[in-house]
């Protein structure tokens, strides 16, 4: 079976020493670089031209490296007989070597060219951007990963007439405004149809604004060696994204003679009077991506109700104290033989805030030794407790909070570096750490994060986050190691809320629609 392999998700400074690296130690000049990013940027411009013959292409270059990719798209989509107006705002001397080098060569190409397709603009004072033709495609060559700060001007009007243009916009690299750290937008940023980034994958493309302003996006593979964009990518903020070729070959394969234990029995303790719903969607959802027994305990007062609700889930009562919390002592003594029989423990969908029941789950996270999965009321009962998480956690628990819970546990964090905040919290704790949110994120113990490759606005309506508990504690049950089922169960659970989306939209998903369309969703996208 071919490896297949991870796409690394890198911010600006890991992409500076990626080139560094290239160009000083393997001895890629600066220049093939650039050329090899500037023609791969107009395949995919000529992509969205459909044909390039005779269609107008306007061209914003800036005066870094950004600009010299956008010059040598320019020439490339000339030569493929396209009307070419390249605007450029500072004087070639101003510009950085590679940039000046080609741009040197498009007025080269102009003095020779008698097609009067190539036109070269010089931009003093936005008044010459009227004097431009409509064109059928507009490229942004402005900034890249050189921003540093909020937009000046003029490149700051430029990006507002940009995004007044009707035709499509194709960013090079980065959509200019956007940090390519955060996604955060520094001042104005362009809208872009779509992103050509060069390399791999930025940090901000991918999160804040970045996926609203980069449109689809292309990688352009430019040479840079795969081992150097695997050493760079171990620096802080930089990420990982699956692939569905990897989570294909990460996720469980069902034995052909397996048995309903050796297909993994799953324990779920949940819900309580208030939260009847969550057990059932975090129960089924275990069962669904192929628990081969799934148990739920539940308060006893609560077991009637989620019988009616839950036939192929076996239901284990655990007795209350009179105050109306799961009593701990008696619970164990229900507990305990199962405890040794599962593979995997969930712990919190519905469970309620009653102290006796947050004892309870303390207790419980003391005492088991299973890979465990703590969400929702779980990890309200670990508040002032995350001792517990760094002596117990050991890289067996999976913790998925959403941005709530997560600031409950760990206080106030700056989730703008959410990259940062989730590798330091994981390592910290010694767990597999999901922050959920658009896009979730996955921290592991030693440091590496995923970014969520799948999901859409669907999921943003109540009990995904249940789905998704049970669907780590699903694959766990079956083997799956708690660093790998966190990213599979993610990424599965987001293509679920993909299909249903490509379908029905993004406004009327519930939460038990992902587990309906999971079972295509494993068939279709990932051969199981
Ligand atoms: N040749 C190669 O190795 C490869 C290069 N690659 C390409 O190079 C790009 C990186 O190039 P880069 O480092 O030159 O930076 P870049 O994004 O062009 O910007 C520099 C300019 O930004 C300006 N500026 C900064 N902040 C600003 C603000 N707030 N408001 C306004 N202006 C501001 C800054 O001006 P200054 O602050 O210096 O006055 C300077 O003029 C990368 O994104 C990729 O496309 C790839 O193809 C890979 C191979
Ligand atoms: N399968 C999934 N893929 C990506 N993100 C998910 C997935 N499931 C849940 N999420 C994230 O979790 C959020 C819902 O979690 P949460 O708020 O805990 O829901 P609830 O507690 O109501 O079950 C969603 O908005 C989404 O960002
Ligand atoms: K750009």
């Amino acid at each position: 079976m071919p490896e297949a392999l991870p796409e690394p998700v890198l911010t600006a400074r890991a992409m500076r020493e990626a080139d560094r690296r290239t160009i000083e130690e393997l001895g890629l000049p600066g220049r093939v670089l650039m050329e090899t990013a500037g023609r791969g940027a107009a395949d995919v411009a000529a992509r969205m031209l459909g044909t390039v013959a005779g269609r107008t292409v306007v061209c914003l270059c800036g005066r870094g490296n950004n600009g010299g990719d956008g010059f040598v798209l320019a020439r490339v989509l000339h030569a493929r007989g396209a009307r070419v107006h390249v605007v450029t705002l500072a004087d070639v001397s101003a510009m950085s070597d590679d940039a000046a080098a080609n741009y040197r060569l498009l007025e080269q190409l102009a003095a020779a060219d008698a097609s009067g397709r190539l036109h070269l603009h010089r931009l003093d004072a936005l008044v010459g951007l009227d004097h431009l033709p409509p064109a059928d495609l507009y490229v942004d060559a402005l900034l890249g990963t050189g921003l540093s700060s909020p937009l000046r001007s003029p490149i700051r009007e430029l990006v507002q007439w940009l995004n007044e243009r009707a035709a499509p916009v194709l960013a090079i690299d980065i959509p200019t405004g956007l940090d390519s750290d955060t996604g955060e937008v520094l001042g104005a940023a362009v809208a872009a149809t779509r992103t050509v980034t060069m390399g791999a994958l930025k940090v901000g493309l991918l999160l804040g604004e970045g996926p609203r302003l980069c449109g689809a996006i292309d990688v352009i593979e430019i040479g840079i060696p795969r081992h150097v964009l695997e050493q760079v990518a171990r620096q802080p903020g930089c990420a990982w994204r699956a692939t569905d070729a990897l989570i294909r070959q990460w996720l469980p394969r069902r034995a052909h003679d397996a048995h309903k234990y050796s297909a993994g029995m799953a324990l779920v303790v949940a819900g309580s009077r208030e939260f009847t719903g969550a057990p059932v969607m975090a129960a089924t959802a275990a069962a669904r991506i192929g628990a081969g027994y799934v148990l739920c305990a539940c308060p006893s007062d609560v077991r009637p109700i989620l019988a009616t609700k839950l036939t192929e889930v076996a239901l284990l009562g655990l007795p209350e104290t009179e105050r109306g919390g799961i009593d701990q002592e008696d619970a164990f003594d229900v507990l305990d033989g199962w405890l040794e029989r599962a593979r995997a423990l969930l712990v919190g969908p519905g469970l309620g805030r009653h102290p006796d029941t947050q004892r309870f789950v303390r207790a419980l996270l003391e005492r088991t030794q299973l890979p465990t999965v703590i969400d929702a009321d779980g990890l309200n009962a670990l508040v002032g407790f995350t001792d517990l998480i760094r002596e117990h956690a050991q890289g067996r628990w999976i913790l998925t909070p959403h941005t709530g819970e997560f600031r409950r546990l760990a206080g106030e964090v700056d989730l703008t570096r959410r990259i940062e905040v989730v590798q330091e919290y994981a390592r910290a704790w010694g767990c597999v750490l999901l922050l959920k949110g658009m896009p979730s994120v996955v921290g592991w113990p030693d440091g590496t994060v995923w970014i969520n490759a799948t999901g859409n606005p669907a999921l943003a309506t109540a009990g995904t986050g249940d789905v998704l508990a049970g669907l780590c504690v699903g694959l766990v049950a079956q083997g799956l190691p708690p660093a790998q089922a966190a990213v599979c169960a993610l990424h599965v659970g987001g293509a679920a809320a993909d299909r249903y989306a490509a379908h029905y939209g993004t406004a009327s998903m519930m939460a038990l629609d992902l587990l309906a369309h999971l079972p295509v969703v494993l068939r279709e996208r990932f051969d199981r």
